[in-house]
């Protein structure tokens, strides 16, 4: 498995009112087999961040590197992108297929079967993307990702846009695949309670320009299994918003 090393990241995006710095002085390192979460505003430069860590945006400066890999060049990232993504011409077993570039063979079509299994879409395989749920097209991303045997998981706020109890099954599955896959995985989210559930360090991410301002180290203070019920929880989702107001300001993530 791998480790991230990000020094001195910085991103700057051109509009009409010129170039603006997105991302600046972003200094993160997960390690190898590290559940991480990324708290922060809308607009702090979350996405733009994980667009740079799976190589879609060459265009920065500054470092990133990966350590530990079993890959002598790029570790094998797995992305889950906000939206699913799915292409929607092809059923749900095509769209996973086609994220391992492999051609058909029984071998093949055996693992795409087995994680649709395990997301719980195995009767589904041949729908097409609109024929599902938003839920249940979330997992057919999360098992699109999956699939590869990532090093790595960047996990773009994969529950945002899911009903609570949808979101909650899938943060428990989530969790089970990295027990797992011993995979390392960074999570980035705006919802504090999520982050503290989920991860074992949350780096908490101001905007304008968007960088890390604070990290709550978690866990020596929440063993493992964590019950979602558990008080602490709430204590702790609070302590990492405390860390975050003074940089909150209505409009804050909005250009200047
Ligand atoms: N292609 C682009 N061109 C210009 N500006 C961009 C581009 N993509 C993103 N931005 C700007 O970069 C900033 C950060 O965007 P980004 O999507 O990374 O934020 P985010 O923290 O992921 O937000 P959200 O939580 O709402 O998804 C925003 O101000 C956005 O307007």
């Amino acid at each position: 498995m791998a480790g991230i090393r990000c020094l001195g990241l910085r991103k700057v995006f051109s509009s009409s009112r010129g170039p603006k710095a997105v991302l600046e002085g972003v200094n993160l390192e997960v390690k190898s087999g590290e559940f991480v979460a990324i708290l922060g505003p809308s607009g702090c430069g979350k996405t733009t961040l994980l667009n740079i860590l799976s190589g879609l945006d060459p265009d920065y400066s500054g470092q990133v590197s990966f350590t530990d890999s079993r890959s002598p060049t790029r570790p094998t990232i797995g992305y889950v992108f906000q939206e699913p993504r799915l292409l929607p011409w092809m059923t749900v077993r095509q769209n996973i297929h086609f994220a391992l570039e492999a051609t058909p063979s029984p071998k093949v079509g055996a693992r795409v079967q087995s994680w649709l299994r395990r997301v719980g879409l195995a009767d589904y395989y041949d729908y097409y993307p609109n024929q599902l749920s938003t839920g249940m097209q979330h997992r057919v991303a999360l098992a699109r990702a999956l699939i590869l045997d990532p090093e790595v998981m960047l996990l773009d706020e994969p529950f945002s846009s899911l009903d609570e109890i949808t979101a909650m099954s899938m943060r428990e599955e989530v969790l089970e695949l990295w027990k797992e896959q011993q995979g390392t995985v960074l999570l980035v989210t705006h919802n504090p309670l999520e982050a503290v559930y989920l991860a074992d360090r949350v780096l908490v991410m101001a905007a304008n320009p968007g960088r890390i301002i604070a990290e709550l180290e978690l866990t020596g203070r929440l063993p493992r299994p964590r019950d979602p019920e558990d008080r602490r929880l709430w204590e702790l989702s609070r302590e990492a918003v405390r860390l975050l107001s003074p940089h909150l300001r209505l409009g804050s993530a909005v250009s200047d």
